[in-house]
C-alpha cells in the first residue's frame, strides 16, 4: 500500500540514521570577510521573487510528503510557517493523491495555509514513463494551486527501493517537452539527494526547461533511506544500497555544474543545507534561492512555534553573511566575493569549469 511506504518514508527521515553519509562541499566555499562593509544589519533586504511571487528570504522548503492525515497535518504546520514568514513551499510526490481520492486534502491543505505563498506541486519521472501525461499534472498543480510543479529525478532511490521503478528512458524527456508547452506554469527538475549534473541539466536546457532544485550529496540520503526499508524487510537489495548510501554529486559542485551547464537557469541550491550560512554559500556560488527539507520536518513535528523559531534563526545566519560581506541585498550576495578551494576546486577542476569563466557566470556578468 503507497502509504505505507510515504508513512515509512517520514518516520525514517525523523528517526532513521540517514544522513551523514556523504558531504555537500560547502565547506569547500568561502564567503571572503569584509571588515568594513559599508551597511548596517537593519538596511539589509533579503526578499526575492520566485514563481512570480516575493519572498521575504530566498528559503524554500521543498517537497516531502503528504497522502495521509497525519501526513496533511505536517504539510499544515509546514504552510502555516512558512505564510506567517512569507517564505515557499513544495508539497511531496502527488502520485498517491492522483491515485487515491482519499489522499487529496493533505496536500490541498497546503494552499488553504499559504493562500499567497509560491508553492509547487511533486510528480515523479518514473509515472511519466508509465503513462501519466498533462492531464495528470494539471490535476497536481490544480489540486493546490500551485505556481510551478517539481518532477521528481529518483533513479537512485527507486534502484534501491524494495518496490521501486528504475525506469528512466528517454522518453521522459519528450513527454515533459511536450507538457510544458501547454501546462501554464513552470516544470522544476528536482533530484533527491543525489544531484544535477551538467549533462542532466543541458538535457533539460535542450527541451525548454531552466528551473533546476539540484537537490545533491550532504544531506538525507534517499539511497538510506531505502536502505533502512530493505533491512526492515530483509530485502537482497540491503548491502547494495549500504555501498550506494553516499553516492551522487555533492550539493555544492551540483550547483556550479548546473550554472556552468545553463548560465540563464534558475538553481534552487538544496541538499544538506542546514543554517544560514548554508543559505548564503549557496546563493553566493550560483543558485537564485536555498531549498531545506530534512530539518524542516524534524522542526515541524515539534509544531509551528518551534519552526518558526527555526526559520529567524536560518534568517539572521544568513543576514550575519550578508553584513560580514558587505551585500545589502540578495543580488549583491550573488556577485560577493568567495573562494572555492579543496575538494570542491579539484572537483570542478576535473569536470573541466574553469574558475574564470565561472566567476563571470556566477555574477550574472
Ligand atoms: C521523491 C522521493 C525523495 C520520495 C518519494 O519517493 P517515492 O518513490 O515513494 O514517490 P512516488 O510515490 O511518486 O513513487
Ligand atoms: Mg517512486
Amino acid at each position: 500500500m503507497i502509504s505505507n511506504r510515504k508513512i515509512e518514508h517520514v518516520e525514517i527521515c525523523l528517526f532513521g540514521n540517514v544522513e551523514g553519509f556523504a558531504n555537500t562541499l560547502l565547506d569547500d566555499v568561502v564567503l571572503v570577510h569584509q571588515a568594513m562593509p559599508g551597511i548596517s544589519f537593519d538596511d539589509i533586504d533579503t526578499s526575492v521573487n520566485f514563481l512570480g511571487k516575493k519572498m521575504s528570504a530566498p528559503i524554500f522548503v521543498t517537497g516531502m510528503t503528504g497522502g495521509t492525515q497525519e501526513l496533511g497535518k505536517i504539510n499544515e504546520t509546514i504552510a502555516e510557517a512558512i505564510n506567517e514568514l512569507n517564505l515557499g513551499m513544495g508539497v511531496g510526490s502527488q502520485r498517491i493523491a492522483i491515485e487515491h481520492e482519499s489522499a487529496r486534502q493533505s496536500f490541498k491543505i497546503v494552499r488553504d495555509k499559504a493562500p499567497n505563498a509560491p508553492i509547487l506541486a511533486n510528480i515523479g519521472a518514473p509515472q511519466l514513463a508509465k503513462g501519466y501525461g498533462l492531464k495528470e499534472l494539471e490535476y497536481a498543480v490544480s489540486m493546490i494551486e500551485a505556481d510551478g510543479i517539481a518532477v521528481h529525478l529518483n533513479p537512485a532511490q527507486e534502484l534501491f527501493q524494495p518496490e521501486g521503478e528504475p525506469e528512466y528512458p528517454d522518453t521522459i524527456l519528450s513527454s515533459l517537452r511536450d507538457i510544458s508547452k501547454s501546462l501554464g506554469v513552470p516544470i522544476i527538475i528536482k533530484e533527491t539527494g543525489t544531484g544535477i549534473s551538467m549533462e542532466t541539466a543541458k538535457k533539460f536546457s535542450d527541451i525548454g526547461i531552466k528551473y533546476f532544485d539540484v537537490s545533491g550529496q550532504g544531506g538525507t540520503s534517499w539511497i538510506a533511506v531505502e536502505m533502512v526499508r530493505d533491512i526492515r524487510k530483509n530485502h537482497w537489495k540491503k548491502e547494495s544500497a549500504e555501498l550506494f548510501a553516499d553516492w551522487g554529486i555533492p550539493t555544492a559542485a551540483s550547483i556550479m555544474e548546473t550554472r556552468f551547464a545553463v548560465p540563464d537557469s534558475i538553481i534552487m541550491g538544496s541538499g544538506g543545507i542546514r543554517n544560514g550560512l548554508h543559505v548564503a554559500k549557496a546563493i553566493a556560488l550560483g543558485a537564485d534561492i536555498a531549498g531545506m527539507a530534512g530539518p524542516v520536518i524534524k522542526k515541524a513535528v515539534e509544531g509551528k512555534d518551534s519552526l518558526i523559531t527555526f526559520f529567524n534563526k536560518i534568517i539572521f545566519e544568513l543576514k550575519a553573511s550578508m553584513m560580514l560581506t558587505g551585500s545589502k541585498n540578495i543580488d549583491s550576495l550573488k556577485r560577493t566575493q568567495i573562494v572555492i578551494w579543496n575538494k570542491l576546486k579539484e572537483w570542478i577542476e576535473s569536470r573541466g569549469i574553469s574558475l574564470s569563466t565561472y566567476e563571470k557566470l556566477r555574477k550574472r556578468e
